[in-house]
């Protein structure tokens, strides 16, 4: 393990613990001003995710979005491989798949254009830190290449920290919407 992968290791676990306190004291309707933000990106390609372990709920706001366009969730093809977006609607029928996120039960995959994105931790440089995949940034990667992508993390305000460690592959955040606020980058 190099010096970054531990520093990295070191920051989610803090993370980790920050998030499940903010997680258990949270009341609902946490998702508010990220109803906001995509008020103003009606009928545009989104995904966001199905909630796992003690991630934020975006679910309201994905149902709000589905009534203008398509919405998707994410889908692991494979370790090492961007992720693809599977077309999800309210009550439509799911599956689990890897790592016990949900999925479309139907593959239906369309690329989005917004992407809401999971965080373990987020800092005020656009910096994000996930599960350790690498998943968003291959993903990120691919997607920018083609066209102008809005990457909007979503998070508790206690995920914050001052500083994340970089690296050359990280693809940086446009946005943070918290419980609290909406932080433009
Ligand atoms: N809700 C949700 N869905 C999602 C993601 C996400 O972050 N949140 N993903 C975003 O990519 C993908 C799932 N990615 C994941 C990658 C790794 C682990 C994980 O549990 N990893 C191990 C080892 C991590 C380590 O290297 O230390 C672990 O945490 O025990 C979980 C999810 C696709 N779907
Ligand atoms: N575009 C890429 N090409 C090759 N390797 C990459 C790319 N993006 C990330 N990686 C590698 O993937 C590994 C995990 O990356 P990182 O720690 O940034 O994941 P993460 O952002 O925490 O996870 P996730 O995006 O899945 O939530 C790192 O070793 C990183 O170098």
């Amino acid at each position: 393990m190099n010096d970054l992968t531990a520093v990295k290791a070191e920051a989610r676990k803090a993370a980790f613990a920050r998030r499940k306190a903010a997680h258990e004291a949270a009341p609902p309707g946490e998702a508010g001003h990220l109803a906001e933000v995509l008020a103003g990106y009606r009928g545009v390609p989104l995904s966001a995710y199905m909630a796992i372990r003690t991630e934020i709920d975006p679910l309201p706001v994905m149902a709000e979005a589905a009534a203008h366009g398509p919405v998707g969730v994410p889908v692991i093809q494979r370790k090492g491989l961007p992720l693809k977006f599977s077309r999800w609607e309210p009550g439509c029928a799911l599956r689990e798949g890897p790592f016990g996120a949900m999925i479309p039960e139907t593959d239906d995959f369309f690329e989005p254009e917004i992407l809401i994105v999971p965080l373990v931790a987020f800092d005020r440089q656009g910096g994000r830190l996930g599960y350790g995949g690498g998943f968003y940034d291959r993903t990120l990667e691919l997607l920018r290449s083609k066209r102008a992508t809005l990457a909007i993390g979503f998070a508790y305000a206690a995920q914050e920290v001052e500083e994340l460690p970089l690296e050359p592959t990280d693809q940086p955040l446009d946005m943070v919407v918290t419980e609290r606020e909406v932080i433009s980058l």
